[in-house]
């Protein structure tokens, strides 16, 4: 089956993977936090999206329900009224907030998916670990922080794990689950169920840097970038390259621009301070100047290419 296939096929038998998770609270309604909260909805459970400001939210509503439309218009292709009422209630089970305290008040399940800071992290998850509940577990959707540095200011080191999407999430079939040293069987099992009850392909991972896409995705991007700063070949040809090389769907640059910049280099920046003798972490101009200069790619409508503004 196509990946609507899969989406058809997961989200028929999302039901039928009972989860003991109904509420969710995502924080973060940025790329990734948006999708999350849309097929966590989509599966016919309460979400609560968080962020910093009702204007970020409101553009996450937006983003949330355009997916939604693209996705009924497949599912429901021959009964548009079944495929209106399908966006409609997903998007009435999200509820955004702005108080991440009060949100998490009444949640079975935290997801982060705010910046890919670990000092902002710090600061959120102490925040929540004295509002949630006791049952409540936490995970972050972080590409490349450890989950132990990002649970070790929380008490519920147990009941903390990571929950890896891929963008774009209502696209993307893949879920890596995360263990840290602390998490319970009974948390990681509970992860996998839900994983499952969204409609995700679930593979579980150690806490080891990138995980296990972006453990084998960086080195290959990084050598996109200095291919691409040393004049080797351009952003356009490389790109064209590995799709009709490799198959790609996406080549790794415009790969970069949809995943976003400044993102990027929060990850580099991280990785390159955590492992200063490894070259293929240093800096890259190119990036830095991107970014400096708010070229963030898709989500700013420009980066290494130039896109349409939505
Ligand atoms: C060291 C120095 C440099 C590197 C350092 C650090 C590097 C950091 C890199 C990692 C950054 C974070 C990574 C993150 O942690 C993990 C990831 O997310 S990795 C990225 C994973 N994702 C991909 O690889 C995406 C690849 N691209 C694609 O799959 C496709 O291009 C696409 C995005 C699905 C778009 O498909 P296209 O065919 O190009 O375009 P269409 O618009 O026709 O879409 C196809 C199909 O999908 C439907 N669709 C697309 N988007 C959405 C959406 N948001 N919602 C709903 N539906 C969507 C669309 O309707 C089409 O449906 P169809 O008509 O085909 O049925
Ligand atoms: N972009 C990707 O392709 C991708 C894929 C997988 C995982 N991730 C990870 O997901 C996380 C989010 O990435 P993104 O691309 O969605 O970023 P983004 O910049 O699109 O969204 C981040 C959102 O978090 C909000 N935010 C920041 N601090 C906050 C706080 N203290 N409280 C509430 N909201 C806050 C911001 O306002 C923003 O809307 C990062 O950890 C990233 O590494 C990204």
């Amino acid at each position: 089956m196509n990946q609507f296939g899969v989406i058809v096929r997961s989200f028929s038998n999302s039901a039928a993977v009972n989860s003991a998770i109904k509420n969710v609270t995502i924080i973060g309604g940025g790329l990734m936090g948006s999708g999350i909260a849309q097929v966590t909805a989509q599966a016919g459970q309460n979400v609560t999206l968080v962020d910093v400001n009702s204007d970020i939210l409101a553009k996450s509503q937006k983003s949330i329900n355009n997916s939604l439309g693209r996705i009924a218009k497949k599912i429901y292709k021959d009964n548009p009224q079944e495929g209106e009422k399908f966006a409609r209630e997903a998007s009435e089970r999200i509820k955004t907030a702005t108080d991440p305290v009060a949100a998490v008040k009444d949640t079975d399940l935290v997801i982060e998916a705010i910046v890919e800071n670990l000092d902002v992290k710090h600061a959120l998850f102490q925040k929540l670990d004295n509002a949630a509940p006791a049952h409540t577990i936490f995970a972050s959707n972080t590409s490349s922080l450890s989950i132990n540095d990002i649970s070790s200011v929380v008490k519920r080191k147990d009941r903390f794990g990571g929950l890896h999407f891929f963008n774009p999430v209502p696209v993307m079939r893949l879920l890596e689950v995360v263990r840290g040293g602390e998490t319970t069987d009974s948390t990681f099992d509970t992860m996998m169920q839900w994983g499952k009850s969204i409609g995700k392909t679930c593979v579980a991972c150690k806490d080891t840097p990138g995980f296990i896409v972006n453990r084998l995705l960086v080195p290959y991007m990084a050598e996109a970038l200095r291919l691409l700063e040393r004049g080797d070949a351009s952003a356009r040809d490389i790109d064209i390259a590995m799709k009709l090389g490799a198959g790609y769907p996406m080549g790794p640059i415009e790969l970069l621009d949809y995943v976003g910049l400044d993102t990027t280099k929060f990850i580099l920046d991280g990785w390159n301070k955590n492992y200063p003798d490894q070259p293929l972490f240093k800096p890259i101009p190119i990036l830095n100047k991107l970014v400096a200069e708010g070229k963030l790619g898709v989500k700013t409508g420009e980066g290494f290419y130039k896109y349409d503004k939505k």
